[in-house]
């Protein structure tokens, strides 16, 4: 269920790119707003801004002016180093296209990383990982190393180690990028439960329809702003989410 909670505020963010020959305006005055238990999914042109707003939300970059809050924290104080690896550890889990599960840990190990770095003790590990792999139908390969495992089922893991900890928000980037429509759908549906299960926020960045149906809301980006939304609820309708990004890809013509 998303309730009132605000996990993530986004105020005025810009940014611009600077070089000799000229300046890019990536990101102009992003405002929203991302609550408890809410899925957003951003939807965009290429070139739109997609991924600088996610480096700057996942602390990689800074933005040339305005600031997010992420569970109470200004985004001001983070963004130098080593302050900013802490503050990814302690507040963010990533999801990414191609996984990035380390390919000599096993899935149950992939699955710990993120506990040992935050310091839980070996008891509590023990119990939160054997959970994990059961709630993400992973049981059986729980020894196995990421090779031996389908496209999805790495992505499962990979949902696994994000949500471990489950930490005040998940990024996801192109999280079915590299996956057949029968495998995404599967994937979704183990994110969405796991958002219920545990309240978690996320935040997708996708070019696909079909994840944007599963989101509670869709923010479509062009020319690094927001010109449109939608609010799905989780029970989007593909056609209307496809009408609105069409639209988007005309107005990159005009
Ligand atoms: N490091 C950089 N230096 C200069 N310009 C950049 C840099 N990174 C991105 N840009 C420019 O900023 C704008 C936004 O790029 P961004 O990569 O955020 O778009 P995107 O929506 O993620 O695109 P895509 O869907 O193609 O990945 C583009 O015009 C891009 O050329």
């Amino acid at each position: 269920m998303v309730n009132s909670q605000i996990v993530l505020s986004v105020e005025k963010i810009s940014k611009i790119y600077e070089s000799a020959e000229s300046n890019v305006h990536a990101l102009k005055n992003i405002c929203f707003q991302l609550r408890k238990g809410e899925m957003l999914a951003i939807m965009g042109t290429s070139g739109s801004g997609k991924s600088t707003l996610l480096n700057i939300l996942g602390a990689l970059d800074q933005p040339s002016s305005g600031k997010i809050k992420l569970n109470g924290i200004d985004s001001n104080d983070i963004f130098d180093e080593p302050r900013a690896t802490d503050y990814r550890r302690e507040n963010i889990g990533f999801i990414f296209q191609n996984f990035n599960l380390l390919k000599d840990l096993s899935v149950a190990e992939n699955i710990t990383l993120p506990l040992i770095l935050q310091k839980y003790n070996s008891k509590e590990i023990e119990q939160k990982v054997n959970e994990m792999i059961e709630l993400m139908g992973l049981t059986k390969w729980k020894n196995h190393r990421p090779v031996e495992l389908s496209g999805g089922q790495q992505q499962r893991v990979a949902i696994g180690r994000a949500i471990i900890t489950t930490p005040p928000i998940i990024l996801a980037d192109e999280l079915t990028g590299n996956l057949d429509f029968n495998t995404s759908t599967e994937v979704l549906k183990v994110l969405v439960d796991m958002k219920k299960q545990f309240t978690q926020s996320i935040l997708l960045v996708t070019h696909d329809p079909l994840v944007a149906t599963y989101a509670d809301r869709v923010l479509f980006f062009h020319d690094g702003q927001i010109i449109d939304e939608y609010h799905c609820s989780g029970t989007g309708d593909i056609e209307e989410i496809m009408g609105k990004f069409q639209n988007i890809l005309g107005k990159k013509s005009v």
